[in-house]
């Protein structure tokens, strides 16, 4: 469970990064005062323009950033208070950075097995799992360096998985990854969910956002401009398809 009340975060804008985005404001406010609530068991979309806040939420959510005000609770725990507490029930996934390029996907995994305390068997048999699905064995002894960027997705995503959260957090998981390498990642994410884990992702794609979600949020500029089920969101909709109510929703934000 994960649960999101009033959470706001703005950023401290140096110089240079106010030259690049011409503006003489010294605060960039990312994220307004937005609360949500994500299930066990069920799928939530978070869908918003670039630039929209969608990163920053998921990052606070996963204890990365600490927000300016607001709560967050992971599983019980109160996320902002004790986020090492709250990290042992996430997995996060933020695209490929961060895996350390010499090591192979075999010594990655285990390091962060073994960071999270998984004994031996349990390991074996989640990576072989893993391993499966995502099709990795071919390359788990390469160094992550030489890999591609799908490859590399494979190995974050084992990685956020080696430790069985209860709590799974995917920002963009299968951004610039071929066909096949995504429907195995969203059969990954189903999978999370009917082993009964909370699951939140963010994407730019429709068709995955349609197959996936129970519930729906929309922000832009860091306001939620819609939270509720994806029945909801049909029943509601004045447009013909998901990305013309998409659309119209955010541009009457
Ligand atoms: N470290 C930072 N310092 C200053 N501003 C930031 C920082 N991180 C994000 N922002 C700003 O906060 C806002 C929200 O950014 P965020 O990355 O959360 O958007 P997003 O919805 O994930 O966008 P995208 O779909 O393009 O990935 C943007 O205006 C961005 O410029």
């Amino acid at each position: 469970m994960i649960k999101v009340h009033d959470l706001y975060k703005e950023f401290s804008l140096n110089a240079k990064q106010r030259k690049e985005l011409a503006t003489k404001e010294k605060i960039a406010v990312a994220v307004k005062n937005i609360s949500f609530e994500c299930q066990p068991g069920r799928i939530y979309s978070l869908l918003g323009p670039n630039g929209a806040g969608k990163t920053t939420t998921l990052r606070m959510i996963s204890t990365i950033f600490q927000p300016t005000s607001g709560s967050i609770e992971i599983g019980g725990v109160d996320a902002v208070r004790y986020p090492q507490e709250a990290r042992k029930k996430i997995g996060f996934l933020t695209g490929s950075a961060g895996l350390y390029a010499r090591l192979t996907p075999n010594e990655l995994v285990k390091y962060f097995a073994d960071l999270y305390g998984v004994d031996k068997a349990t390991f074996e048999a989640r990576k072989k799992r893993l391993y499966d699905l995502l099709d990795m064995h071919e390359f788990a002894n390469k160094r992550i360096a030489k890999l591609s960027t799908g490859m590399k997705q494979k190995v974050s995503i084992t990685r956020t998985m080696i430790h069985d959260p209860e709590v799974v957090v995917f920002d963009e998981p299968t951004s610039g990854l071929d066909v096949i390498t995504a429907e195995n990642i969203i059969t990954l994410i189903r999978n999370c969910k009917n082993e009964g884990k909370t699951v939140i992702f963010s994407s730019h794609i429709m068709s995955e956002v349609d197959l996936l979600s129970d519930d729906i949020g929309i922000i832009h500029k860091g306001k939620m401009l819609f939270n509720g089920t994806k029945e909801t969101f049909i029943q509601n909709k004045q447009e013909d398809s998901l990305t013309g109510e998409f659309i119209r929703i955010v541009k009457q934000g």
